[in-house]
Order: C-alpha cells, then sequence, then structure tokens
C-alpha cells in the first residue's frame, strides 16, 4: 500500500515488565527487539526483525533482563505493566523441568541425586484449569515454550480440549501436538501457532502435526458423552506414542482445557466428568489452576491425596472477550484455515514476519469444487440434531442416543448442510474384522471443508477446501459450526 510510513514509537521496558497491547478489527501493528531480551508468552524474540500482529491479537513483550522495543502502526490499547505473574510462572516451570530431568536421569539409570532421592521419576502431565478469561492457554504456551527452549531439547506434548478455541485447525476441534519449537503470538486466528500451512491435508511437510478430532460444537455441555470419548481418544493416541518413544515421554505433557470445567454447579455435574476423563486420559499427575481459589479448593478435595494441586495467579494482562469477540475469531480461523493468513504490514515496515515465518508462505488458495451427494457419506452425532422422520431409516423412531452417527440425506429440505463445517475424517479401519458400529466417533480428521452451495434437483453439492484433495468416497461429520467467505 503505498502512502507515508505509520508512525514508530519505541518503548523502554525496564525487567520484568511487560508491554501490552490490543488491537481494532483491520489494524497491523509491527514490534521489533532494538535492543536487549523480549518474549511474546515464553517465545523470544529475534533481534531487528518486525513481528506482525493481526486480527484483534491482544497480547505482551515481556523482558526478563530490560529491553527497548519499537511499534510501528495503531494499538488501541497499549500500556506497560510492572505486575505480571511471569516469575511465579517461571518458578513452576522450573519445578517441572526437575521432573523431567529426574524422569529422563531414571530411564538411562543414573541414581537419584540424594536431594531428591523420594521425589519420584514421573515427567509432567499437567492439567490446566481456570475460569473464562483466566489466561489458561496463555499459561500452556509460557510453560510449553518455556521447557523447548531449555537446552535439553524436549518435545513436549500440548493438547487442547477447549473445542472454542480451535487450536491448530478450527473450531469444534480437539487435538494434540509435540512442540519442537517456541510456539509463536501472531493472531488469535492461530491461538497455538500455525504450522507453514494450516491445512492438515497438506501438512507433510511441517514439524508440527497436531492429531485432530472432531466434537463439533464449541460448548461442551452440548455432547459431554462425545467430548469424554474424544478426550480419551486424544489420550489414548498420546500413549501410543510414548510408547515406542521413552525418551519423549520425560519431556510430559501440557493440557489447555475449556472454562466450563471451571464454573457451573459443582454437585453432579458434566465437567467433573470431564475432569476426571482429562485425569484419566492423560494420567495426569499436576493439577495447576488458574486464579481460582474455590476450584482450587475443589480440586485440593477431589485429587489432592494423589496428585499435586497448585494455584497459580492470574495475569492483570488477560483479557475480557466477550460473544461478539469470540464470533469473529472464529471466522478469522475458518478464514485463515482456507486461505492462510493475508496480512497487510504498517508501511514502510521492510521484510516483516508473522511468528518468524515469511509472510508470503503463509497465503493458500482453497478450491472450490462441486461434488455429488453420493460422494459423501455424511453425519451428524447424536440425538438434539433431529433429523427430520423421512432422514431416518424405516422404522426408525427419533429416539437417538447422544453418541449414534445419524447419516444425512442433503437432498431433504432442512438438512443443515448449506454454510456448515464439514471434518472429513480418515478412513476406517482396512480390517473388516476390526471395525465396529460406532467406529466414526473414533477416527481423527484429515482435513476440514465447507458446504457452499447446495443444488437438490442435480443431486451435487459445491465445496471449499483449502487443497485439492478428492473427497470422493469419504466419511464427514457435521457439527454445529457455519461459515460463510464475505
Ligand atoms: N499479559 C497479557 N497481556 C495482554 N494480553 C494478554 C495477556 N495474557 C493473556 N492475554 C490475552 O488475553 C486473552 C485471553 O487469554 P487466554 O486465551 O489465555 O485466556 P483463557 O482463560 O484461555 O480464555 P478462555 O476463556 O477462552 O478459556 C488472549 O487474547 C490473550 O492473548
Amino acid at each position: 500500500m503505498e502512502g507515508p510510513p505509520a508512525e514508530s514509537r519505541e518503548w523502554r521496558l525496564e525487567p520484568e515488565t511487560e508491554y501490552r497491547f490490543e488491537l481494532d478489527p483491520g489494524v497491523t501493528l509491527a514490534i521489533k527487539l532494538v535492543r536487549g531480551q523480549a518474549e511474546i508468552f515464553g517465545a523470544e524474540l529475534a533481534e531487528a526483525k518486525a513481528y506482525l500482529f493481526t486480527s484483534e491479537c491482544k497480547a505482551a513483550v515481556f523482558t526478563w533482563q530490560g529491553c527497548i522495543i519499537e511499534v510501528t502502526g495503531n494499538a488501541s490499547t497499549e500500556y506497560v505493566s510492572e505486575e505480571t505473574p511471569m516469575a511465579a510462572y517461571a518458578n513452576v516451570h522450573l519445578a517441572f523441568e526437575q521432573m523431567r530431568v529426574r524422569a529422563l536421569g531414571a530411564l538411562h539409570g543414573e541414581p537419584p541425586h540424594p536431594d531428591h532421592a523420594d521425589a519420584g521419576t514421573e515427567p509432567p502431565r499437567v492439567l490446566v484449569l481456570g475460569p473464562e478469561n483466566s489466561g489458561k492457554t496463555t499459561v500452556c504456551k509460557i510453560l510449553t515454550n518455556y521447557t523447548v527452549r531449555a537446552e535439553q531439547g524436549w518435545t513436549p506434548m500440548l493438547a487442547n480440549v477447549d473445542p472454542s478455541e480451535g487450536g491448530w485447525s478450527v473450531p469444534g476441534a480437539v487435538s494434540v501436538a509435540p512442540i519442537s519449537s517456541p510456539i509463536p503470538t501472531s493472531s488469535p486466528a492461530n491461538p497455538l501457532g500455525s504450522a507453514a500451512s494450516s491445512a492438515p491435508m497438506a501438512m507433510e511437510s511441517n514439524a508440527l502435526l497436531p492429531l485432530v478430532y472432531w466434537y463439533g460444537h464449541s460448548e461442551t455441555k452440548r455432547n459431554p458423552l462425545l467430548m469424554d470419548r474424544q478426550i480419551r481418544n486424544l489420550g489414548e493416541n498420546v500413549n501410543d506414542r510414548w510408547e515406542v518413544d521413552a525418551e519423549g515421554k520425560c519431556a510430559g505433557l501440557i493440557v489447555d482445557t475449556p472454562s466450563s470445567f471451571a464454573s457451573g454447579p459443582s454437585a453432579n455435574d458434566h465437567r467433573h466428568k470431564l475432569i476426571k476423563a482429562c485425569v484419566d486420559a492423560f494420567n495426569i499427575n499436576v493439577i495447576l489452576v488458574v486464579g481460582h481459589e474455590k476450584l482450587n479448593v475443589e480440586m485440593q478435595r477431589a485429587y489432592g491425596s494423589r496428585m499435586t494441586v497448585v494455584k497459580i495467579p492470574k495475569s492483570g494482562g488477560v483479557v475480557e472477550l466477550d460473544h461478539s469477540y469470540r464470533e469473529r475469531v472464529h471466522n478469522y480461523q475458518l478464514h485463515t484455515y482456507m486461505y492462510g493468513q493475508v496480512i497487510q504490514p504498517p508501511n514502510g515496515v521492510i521484510n516483516p514476519t508473522v511468528g518468524g515465518e515469511a509472510i508470503t508462505d503463509l497465503i493458500l488458495s482453497p478450491s472450490s469444487t462441486v461434488v455429488n451427494f453420493s460422494d459423501l457419506s455424511i453425519f451428524r452425532i447424536g440425538a438434539e440434531t433431529m433429523a427430520p422422520s423421512s432422514a431416518l431409516p424405516i422404522g426408525a423412531t427419533r429416539v437417538v442416543s447422544e453418541m449414534q452417527p445419524v447419516a444425512i440425506d442433503p437432498s431433504q429440505p432442512g438438512s443443515g448442510l448449506l454454510n456448515s463445517v464439514l471434518a472429513i475424517l480418515a478412513p476406517p479401519n482396512p480390517d473388516e474384522n476390526e471395525r465396529y458400529d460406532e467406529e466414526i466417533l473414533d477416527l481423527t480428521v484429515v482435513g476440514f471443508i465447507i458446504v457452499t452451495n447446495l443444488d437438490i434437483p442435480k443431486k451435487k453439492m459445491t465445496i471449499l477446501a483449502p487443497n485439492q484433495g478428492s473427497v470422493v468416497g469419504r466419511t464427514a461429520i457435521v457439527g454445529s459450526f457455519e461459515w460463510q467467505d464475505q
């Protein structure tokens, strides 16, 4: 874009302070480390490189030793805070680091250090809980980034069981990935960082290979049984991987959870079952509660006798995200999934990067194709979807269990498919004897498509996909997410 260079300001940050900023829609900010040391949620900034932030990003540049940064563009809010919980988070990290080192030592047959003779040799498997806007995801990012920055070359697992967050793919998904380099922060469209391509189907060349299951809704209360099943599926996959990678296991795991796990009536509530599902599935041995006294007491009572439950402070920088912001973020995520990130740097910013990647590497060109209704088998999971009676098998009643896959006929008016996000599943087990009725609940996702048009007379539909891969013969699941390209 032509025009005068955007205005730049320098900020001098004292040790252990942070520069916090929030962006309006459509605004891009560039931050350059001029001198000193600085990090964004645990990921270090390289000197003299311009990092871009976009899509209403809210974040902070923290420094342990002090630094000077140059900020170009207009943030809607920006200030320096001297009060951060980073020292507490760093202490938690150090404790985890010792657990990892002890686990690795034990694996290599080293005798325990006399000071820690009875400290145990399990690596940290951490469940992070907290209410809405407590900064859970940020804590997970900071702890993961500190782990990969340690000189041991750890590759911890990061699991995201918050279906409203999107993680590495799209909202509605839950996922886990081994993390080997620091997760950058640049946009809420990629809260846990992105691979060079956001399309799981096209990601062979990337280091970040998340394993994705589709829950399909943003709220866990919509289908707690399905949520429970997907959590256990993620856990099984992590355990399978660790069975063949004993050293990798020593790096441990961090699990980011939805705020619905932290609030709501305590008796008879599905949230306790889901917390327990996480504890069991990931074999959790540490629970971190972010800034919530009551939940901390509750977790101490429920789990304190068999694992460490620690309350950690909430950062004053965490921004309250309202419903409409979260909806816009879902749109950014789906747009980014299809098109990559198209970012216009502020005028005058030379060679900008997004989380360390050149911006031209982040652009995708999705393909729009027309397929026959019969090319894809589409299902919804569970009863609340209320398929029209005519879409049900002859003789079937409307009583459908929460976990039952219900086939969707796109030619029925009211199928609800137009503009829907569909998860394309991995193929079922090739061995017929290994198949079972609810197998599609346990298949991983290979990619997502959007139904952009339905032509009922011709029995055809138009789909948008991030790449050219064929969907013929595939099974897809629809949830409650819709998206329209604007
Ligand atoms: N120190 C900080 N300074 C500025 N912004 C911050 C800071 N810490 C977190 N944020 C921002 O606040 C927002 C909310 O934080 P985060 O997503 O970590 O909270 P959460 O508890 O996981 O949210 P949710 O309610 O969705 O579960 C994010 O946009 C995050 O980038």
